[in-house]
């Protein structure tokens, strides 16, 4: 992980893109349309660690309806800010087959992780998988899947907060920045 004097810089050098309180009403809304959508189904929830583990603790509690909950941990990232291969840390459990299935992730950005993760439960028989994102990053391209749930739009900037790193930082925190640009 980056040292702490370079991530405090990386902070104070970033741009504001979601205040706290932007992110939690987003949360809110999307909570209800998923509630909305799923409360005749009781699928299984699938949180795809690391970089959903802030939106996952945050939405569940206001998701009303009965489910099943696990996660996945999948990156391609790791500590850069350039996606690459997919690497798979724990994959999904063969409870999924005959389901369906919800992922819930912190970032749609160029969409490799969630085509990628769809496909394989797909392939293990998932009755259908739906993806849930607190962010989509407008790329400019196009990309393999596209989101059921969108909680907020973000710029073609790399960004972290609310579950995102910055080189394996700054996870914890509430708001969602974006990097000064030319720093990646
Ligand atoms: O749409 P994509 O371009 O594929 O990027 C999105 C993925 O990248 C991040 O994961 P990362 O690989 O950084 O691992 P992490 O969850 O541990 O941060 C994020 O959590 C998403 O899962
Ligand atoms: O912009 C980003 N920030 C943090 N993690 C990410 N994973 C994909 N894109 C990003």
């Amino acid at each position: 992980m980056i040292n702490n004097a370079e991530a405090w810089r990386i902070l104070d050098d970033a741009d504001l893109i979601y205040s706290e309180a932007e992110v939690q009403a987003a949360i809110t809304t999307l909570a209800a349309a998923i509630s909305a959508r799923f409360k005749d189904t009781t699928p299984l929830l699938l949180s795809v660690m690391g970089g959903a583990v802030v939106f996952t603790g945050q939405i569940l509690p206001r998701l009303y309806f009965p489910l099943d909950f696990d996660y996945v941990h999948a990156t391609r990232y790791g500590k850069t800010t350039r996606g690459g291969e997919l690497e798979w840390i724990v994959g999904p459990r063969e409870s999924v087959a005959g389901r369906s299935v919800l992922l819930l992730d912190d970032i749609l950005d160029e969409g490799h992780t969630l085509a990628a993760i769809r496909s394989r439960l797909l392939a293990m028989g998932a009755a259908e998988v739906a993806c849930a994102v607190l962010t989509e990053k407008h790329t400019g391209q196009s990309k393999p899947i596209r989101a059921d749930f969108v909680g907020l739009v973000l710029p073609n900037r790399y960004v972290f907060g609310c579950g995102m790193d910055v080189e394996g930082a700054w996870r914890n925190l509430p708001a969602i920045y974006a990097m000064k640009d030319g720093q990646t």
